[in-house]
């Protein structure tokens, strides 16, 4: 069995970061492994309290996973602090990389600040030319290349700026557009448009986390990016139609759809 590993925060709510990870590894028949990079109180109307891991707690996971275990993919999401992605990094050199799929979190969907505002130099720097892709959301890519974004021509134009910070692939989600759900893909040479009606459906509690480890699991299976990305896309748009919904506000996706 193909294996995925997800360093990511945790969402005792279950329905993004470390939980929704696993839950979407599983449901692609991958093996899935988690580091926590940090403990979050969360639930489908807010973020409530989050405790970042010391960056010790961080490396020891990496290497007890390392040292023992073939790693088919890696998928990465809230990172929190400078110090945690550090450590990641450090950590990182010791061992030989496999895919890596980075989703930059920064903001929750319900607008808790997830990464603090030093770290997203350390990210660009540090992590993004270790990334074989990133799926930044609208607002990220906006923060990461100093623009706005309202479009898919700007959705292009940040691909191309990203680009040149390292990452072999650029996935900018428009799950935030107003009309449409294009996200847009750019390998540096050619864009490829992933173009889905938007769902009219208010649980989209960790669809950017499932999408992201949903490409993570299908790069275990030995997909090509293009594929991986579609097969992804298919399974988020099934699995937010499928929704069902708990608590008051942003529920979770549905990890049990028919595939
Ligand atoms: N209402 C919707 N209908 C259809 N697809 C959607 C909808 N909302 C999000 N998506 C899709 O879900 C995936 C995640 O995109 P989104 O832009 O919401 O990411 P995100 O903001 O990082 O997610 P999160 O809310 O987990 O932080 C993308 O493929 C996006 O196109
Ligand atoms: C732990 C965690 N990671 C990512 C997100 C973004 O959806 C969230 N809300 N919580």
């Amino acid at each position: 069995m193909k294996t995925a590993l997800t360093i990511a925060g945790s969402d005792c709510s279950g329905g993004a970061g470390i939980q929704g990870d696993l839950k979407t590894f599983n449901a692609h028949g991958v093996y899935g492994m988690s580091v926590i990079t940090a403990v979050t109180a969360q639930n489908t109307t807010k973020v409530s309290y989050i405790q970042g891991l010391e960056p010790i707690t961080i490396s020891k996971q990496l290497e007890a996973i390392f040292e023992d275990i073939k790693v088919d993919s890696i998928k990465i999401g809230m990172l929190f602090n400078k110090r945690i992605i550090t450590a990641i990094n450090e950590t990182f050199k010791n061992y030989n990389l496999p895919k890596i799929v980075l989703d930059p979190v920064m903001i929750s969907t319900t607008g808790r600040i997830l990464l603090k505002g030093d770290a997203i130099e350390s990210i660009v720097k540090d992590l993004f030319p270790l990334c074989n892709l990133i799926t930044p959301n609208i607002l990220e890519a906006g923060k990461l290349t100093d623009t706005t974004i309202n479009n898919t021509v700007d959705m292009e134009k940040a691909c191309r700026k990203l680009y040149e910070l390292g990452p072999s692939n650029i996935l900018v989600k428009g799950g935030h557009l107003k009309d449409t759900a294009c996200d847009v893909l750019y390998d540096g040479n050619e864009f490829t448009y992933f173009d889905h009606k938007r769902i009219d459906n208010p649980n989209t509690h960790g669809t950017g986390c499932a999408l992201s480890s949903a490409i993570a699991a299908n790069y275990s299976k030995g997909f090509d990016t293009i594929s991986a990305v579609k097969s992804a896309k298919d399974y988020i748009t099934k699995a937010i139609a499928g929704g069902f919904s708990i608590g008051s506000g942003s529920g979770p996706v549905n990890h049990f759809i028919e595939r």
